[in-house]
């Protein structure tokens, strides 16, 4: 019998996390930049639902403004979304999982993957997609603070009684799923107080199994 051939389209996720203010925001653009990777912040698309005027607008205002992780099916439904309106198959998930109720929701995503006998296209292959792995970005709780109280971006939980209050589901809630990862062997931490470059450095040999997207240089 002819053997087949198969070859599957595989979705990368990689979720980034760290404590609020440890840059995943600032590192991101860079991984976009020299891996090719589609940035997918979960803060910015419920950022984007309260601008919207959503129905859920208001709800999740008030959960930003508490530092409260806004309901799993809300903020999975938003990524899924922006996941299937990419053409990319590799993603930087930025803040999310927050806690074990987002981490359990998104795993449970069934995605339609395309796949191919003999040059024919199929779409019928059901996939969960796992995360590559978890990037983390680690910084001590006065780092963290100190960044946040500087950062000036006008965001309605930048203040110190907010702040608080997220650090305190940081450490409640998403180190719990950091260290779930970690059992599994998937997380890669970096020393996150450090120069935003020499972070980098750092990011980067942990995507160096991704090839470099080639960049055009604008000077010459
Ligand atoms: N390595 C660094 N050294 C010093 N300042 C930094 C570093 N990385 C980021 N910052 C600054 O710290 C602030 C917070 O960074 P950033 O917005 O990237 O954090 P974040 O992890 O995305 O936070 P959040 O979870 O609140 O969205 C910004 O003002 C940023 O310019
Ligand atoms: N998975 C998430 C991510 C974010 N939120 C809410 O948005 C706030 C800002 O998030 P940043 O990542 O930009 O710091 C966060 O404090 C939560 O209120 C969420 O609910 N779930
Ligand atoms: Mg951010």
């Amino acid at each position: 019998m002819e053997a087949k051939l198969f070859f599957q389209e595989t979705t990368v996720v990689v979720f980034v996390l760290g404590g609020p203010g440890s840059g995943k925001g600032t590192q991101c653009p860079k991984i976009v930049e020299h891996f090719g990777f589609t940035h997918l912040c979960a803060g910015d698309l419920l950022q984007a639902e309260i601008e919207s005027e959503s129905e859920n607008g208001t709800m999740i205002h008030n959960f930003k403004k508490e530092g409260k992780i806004v309901p799993s099916e809300i903020t999975v439904k938003l990524l899924q979304q922006a996941m299937q309106q990419s053409d990319n198959k590799r993603f930087i998930i930025d803040g999310f999982p927050r806690n074990e109720e987002n981490r359990a929701a998104f795993e449970n995503i069934v995605g339609l993957e395309s796949f191919y006998v003999n040059s024919k296209s199929y779409n019928l292959l059901l996939v969960k997609i796992k995360p590559e792995f978890v990037l983390f970005f680690d910084c001590p709780e006065e780092e963290l603070t100190r960044r946040i109280l500087n950062r000036n971006q006008g965001r309605v939980d930048d203040n110190i009684e907010t702040i608080g209050k997220r650090l305190k589901v940081y450490f409640e809630s998403t180190l719990p799923v950091i260290n779930y990862y970690n059992s599994k062997g998937k997380v890669q931490k970096i020393d996150a107080q450090r120069s935003v470059d020499e972070v980098f450095e750092d990011v980067k040999s942990v995507f160096a199994k991704f090839k470099p997207v080639a960049r055009v240089d604008s000077t010459k």
